[in-house]
């Protein structure tokens, strides 16, 4: 059991209609802890049933919760904001608990979940209209943004706190209400959120946690006309997946997918900056998010260079439990997330890649530990280039000219994060404006806020979530034609 200053954070029930309830059938799954592998809680493995009384919840609070001015809406999301804040101490223990972060890029989370709830009860009283010059003088034309109505969100398990805000916060500031199901491996960050939610006095059904078998709840969600939006943020393979499951009922879709990121290095870097950027893009969270670096394009007249300097950070990066304040690295979420990690470096190693530190897992270590690795002489068609390794692997590429890495760099069927250093002006336009991504940062190694459009193109997904657009994702635009 945790030692938290407020144990009634430590939710194991699912929240339908304002109550807490455990599965009719009495399942639970475990939750364990990647840093020890040890059993950490039994949670409430809720099914069909359960998730359709969270839709039928959400539909009786909708008209009450959207008639609300916006103004009242946002002054719940920020109370709620500021509670997260308060016991950010506390959340932050249970997520490196079930998810294995450093503790302070967990704290860090909570400010970064929290600072949706900010920013979005702000945006929910900017949704605005439009007057539109009529083409005839019998007519006045214009057009209102209205909440969509019940909405889903199914998320991911490497950012637990603010993957759930960043779509809670939008659909309830636009006036919607909202299902969500969290990831199975961190489902105690969730309940964590929504007990904070409750005392914020959220009315009861206008957020409601599911957890339990992700497929029958997904399901359940997809197949459900009452529900008008699905939003998603985790592997493409899902995605296509939901997509396929939300056609029949024509669901608006907002779906954050995998990525393959191309950290791209010229000649006319700061050679010093780049080494720092792609250190904190690649093993931000142990490398389990879906912006950090995948691939490292380094030029040729640099390659040693920023090899040399790059592995040697690399290799003083400190590997442990998120729960000593000296790691900078913690565990990989799970064994196949590790199984994984290991062959992506062993295929690249058969093919030619020379290790320069790392490749391998920390046997001293009961958890899923990989030391943060670097491979030199890697080639574009290695595998852990070709997918997306979601560990703390920095393969390096040695490249000679633009086109060529900027062919190497689209050459992915994703299209979410992208990285450029150079001190060129014409240079970094010439290549951002190439790159076929959603996002492109240029000289940092650090793009994620919530001001900023965040999502991808290709397979990486749909729509964008934060900055102004994110709350469009929850909202439907109406035309109204006026006779006089
Ligand atoms: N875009 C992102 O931020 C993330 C991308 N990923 C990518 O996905 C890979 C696998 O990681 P996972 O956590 O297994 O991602 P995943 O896509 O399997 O899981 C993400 C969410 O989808 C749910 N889910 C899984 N199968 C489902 C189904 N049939 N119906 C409805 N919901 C379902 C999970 O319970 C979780 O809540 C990672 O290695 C990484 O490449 C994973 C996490 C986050
Ligand atoms: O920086 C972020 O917001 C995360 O990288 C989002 S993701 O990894 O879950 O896509």
């Amino acid at each position: 059991m945790l030692a938290l200053q407020d144990p009634a954070l430590f939710k194991t029930q699912g929240l339908i209609g304002g109550q807490w309830q455990t599965a009719r059938d009495q399942q639970t799954f475990a939750v364990f802890n990647p840093a020890t592998a040890a059993h950490l809680a039994d949670v409430a493995s809720l099914g069909a049933d359960e998730t359709m009384a969270a839709i039928t919840a959400a539909a009786a609070a909708l008209p009450a919760w959207r008639a609300l001015p916006a103004q009242a809406r946002g002054e719940r999301l920020q109370v709620w904001s500021r509670l997260l804040q308060q016991h950010a101490a506390d959340l932050a223990q249970i997520m490196t608990a079930e998810q294995g972060k450093p503790i302070a890029e967990a704290l860090g989370e909570i400010r970064y979940a929290a600072s949706f709830l900010d920013w979005f009860a702000e945006e929910g009283k900017r949704t605005y209209g439009e007057v539109i010059p009529s083409p005839a003088a019998d007519r006045r034309l214009l057009t209102l943004k209205q909440p969509i109505g019940v909405c889903a969100a199914i998320t991911p398990w490497n950012f637990p706190a603010a993957m759930i805000t960043r779509k809670v916060a939008p659909a309830l500031a636009a006036g919607c209400t909202i299902i969500v199901k969290p990831a199975e491996q961190t489902p105690l960050t969730a309940l964590a959120l929504a007990e904070l939610a409750q005392r914020a006095g959220l009315p009861p059904g206008v957020l409601n946690v599911i957890t339990g078998e992700a497929a029958v709840i997904g399901a359940t969600l997809t197949a459900s006309p009452l529900v008008r939006k699905l939003s998603f943020t985790g592997s493409t393979e899902i995605g296509r997946l939901l997509m396929q499951q939300s056609a029949p009922t024509i669901k608006k879709l907002s779906l954050e997918l995998g990525g393959n990121a191309p950290f791209i290095v010229f000649d006319d870097a700061d050679v010093a900056a780049a080494v720092q950027g792609a250190i904190q893009s690649k093993y931000r969270n142990a490398g389990q998010t879906c912006v950090c670096a995948n691939r490292l394009f380094v030029q040729a007249g640099i390659y040693d260079q920023f090899a040399e300097a790059f592995a040697a950070q690399a290799s003083r990066l400190r590997v442990g439990p998120g729960t000593d304040p000296q790691t900078q690295v913690g565990p990989l979420i799970d064994a196949a997330a590790l199984e994984k990690v290991e062959q992506h470096v062993s295929q690249a190693l058969d093919q030619g890649a020379q290790l320069m530190t790392g490749g391998h897992r920390l046997a001293t270590e009961a958890g899923y530990f990989y030391a943060p690795t670097v491979l030199r002489d890697a080639t574009p068609d290695m595998q852990c280039a070709r997918e997306e390794t979601f560990g703390p692997v920095a393969p390096l590429i040695r490249f000679h000219s633009e086109e060529e890495v900027i062919a190497w760099a689209n050459d992915s069927e994703y299209g979410l994060a992208s990285y450029l250093y150079s001190q060129s002006l014409a240079r970094v336009f010439r290549v951002a404006e190439a790159l076929e991504y959603g996002m492109v940062g240029v000289n940092t190694g650090l793009i994620s806020n919530e001001v900023a459009p965040f999502g991808g193109i290709k397979q990486s997904g749909l729509g964008r979530e934060g900055s102004h657009h994110g709350i469009d994702e929850y909202l439907e635009l109406k035309y109204l034609c006026l006779g006089l």
